[in-house]
């Protein structure tokens, strides 16, 4: 099994190097892993003068999964679009038609102090966001800035067609179906022609999937309710805009931003792996960055890229065994639990794989 490990920038290249020995334990009794690394976002440009240089491209459609960290900062942002750290990502997610973006969010009981949410609101949450990812705003045509009138115009146009609101449609009701059976659909519906056409899609491709319950929610109402009462969720699906929102505000339920894992995926089943945090500037360089999104990432990848269900346990119950015993980034601190940087988090997880072997 051939895994393109892209680190890009800042926190990325800190936190994949866990997932990266994370991955290592796993195979230490059992299958074999090839990883490649490659070059992506800003560590790309320097060095190459392209964010997405053609091979780091190849070596991800060639590869049978790709673990991605982080690619952007802040300073690259403002430069055009082709030179762009996060702009890679855009490219990459568009080149290979993942269009299917899963977010989970679980509530983990050792977590609950870390959030700034309530117990007893936190208590049974466990959610996926399944953002659309590769149409809407992010890609409308036209978009650009331009001078009308003497004074700087800003354009970018929501879009979605039919076909690909049907597709992210059809994966959210599989989800559903697997989970708890419900599929609340997120839009704008009573703004935007864009959200009117997304409703009735999902309405239409709703009938095919009689045993699960579909509701409609407003964007605002949705926001509010996910922190509200977030335990009423089972599967979400929204458009790129909203579900890349909604996403980051329900990281909180789980207590930070650096606990929430991601799968992006297309039609053939091909996916990406992600943490859904940035390249977090603020932290990078210091072994602060809590490196789990991007393990519990891996262990989404062992299970829907690569048909390896006992690896991605040993995973999720190594995280789960350092967590109860104590151990916290800095994010996730509480009194009297222990701190660990992002290597020692990285090397509890990878001690505690193997011990789950034994
Ligand atoms: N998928 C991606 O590659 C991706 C995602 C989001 C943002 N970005 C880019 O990253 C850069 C920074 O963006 P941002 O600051 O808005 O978002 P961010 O997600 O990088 O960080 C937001 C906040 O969360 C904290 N945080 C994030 N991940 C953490 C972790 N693993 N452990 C502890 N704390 C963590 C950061 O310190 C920061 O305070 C920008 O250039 C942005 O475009 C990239
Ligand atoms: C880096 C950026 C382009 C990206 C997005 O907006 O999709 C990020 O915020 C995410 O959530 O993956
Ligand atoms: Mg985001």
């Amino acid at each position: 099994m051939h895994i393109a490990v892209l680190g890009g920038d800042g926190i990325g290249p800190e936190v994949t190097a866990q997932a990266v020995k994370a991955l290592r334990a796993v195979a230490a009794n059992g299958p074999q892993f090839e990883m490649t690394e490659a070059k992506i976002g800003d560590a790309a440009f320097d060095a190459e003068g392209d964010p997405l240089p053609e091979r780091t491209a190849q070596l991800a459609e060639r590869a049978d999964a790709i673990l991605f960290g982080a690619a952007g900062t802040f300073d690259s942002d403002l430069r055009p679009p082709e030179q762009r750290g996060g702009h890679a990502l855009l490219r990459l997610r568009k080149r290979m038609d993942l269009f299917a973006n899963f977010r989970p969010v679980f509530a983990i009981p050792e977590l609950a102090g870390a959030s700034t949410l309530r117990r007893d609101v936190l208590k049974n949450v466990d959610l996926v966001v399944l953002r659309e990812l590769t149409g809407d705003i992010y890609f409308g045509q036209p978009r650009g800035i331009h001078v009308e009138g003497g004074e700087r115009v800003g354009i970018n146009t929501m879009r979605y067609t039919e076909s690909e609101i049907r597709r992210v449609a059809h994966a959210g009701f599989q989800a559903a179906r697997a989970r708890k059976k419900k599929l609340c659909s997120v839009d704008k519906a009573n703004v935007l022609e864009t959200m009117v056409l997304w409703r009735e899609v999902v309405t239409e491709v709703g009938r095919e999937y009689p045993d699960v319950e579909l509701s409609h929610l407003y964007v605002d109402a949705a926001a509010m309710l996910l922190i509200r009462k977030p335990a009423d969720f089972d599967v979400i699906v929204t458009g790129n805009i909203f579900g890349d929102i909604l996403s980051d505000a329900a990281a909180m339920l789980t207590g930070s931003l650096g606990m929430l894992p991601s799968a992006s995926i297309n039609a053939e089943g091909k996916g990406l792996y992600e943490p859904v945090h940035g390249s977090a500037p603020d932290i990078a360089g210091r072994d602060i960055a809590n490196p789990l999104a991007s393990i519990l990432s891996a262990a989404m990848m062992l299970r829907q890229s690569l048909g390896q269900p006992e690896g991605a346990a040993r995973i999720e119950r190594a995280v789960r065994r350092v967590l109860a015993e104590g151990y916290r980034t800095a994010d996730i601190m509480e009194d009297g639990a222990h701190l660990l940087g992002t290597e020692a988090m990285g090397d509890a997880v990878a001690k505690e794989i193997l011990r789950l072997a034994d």
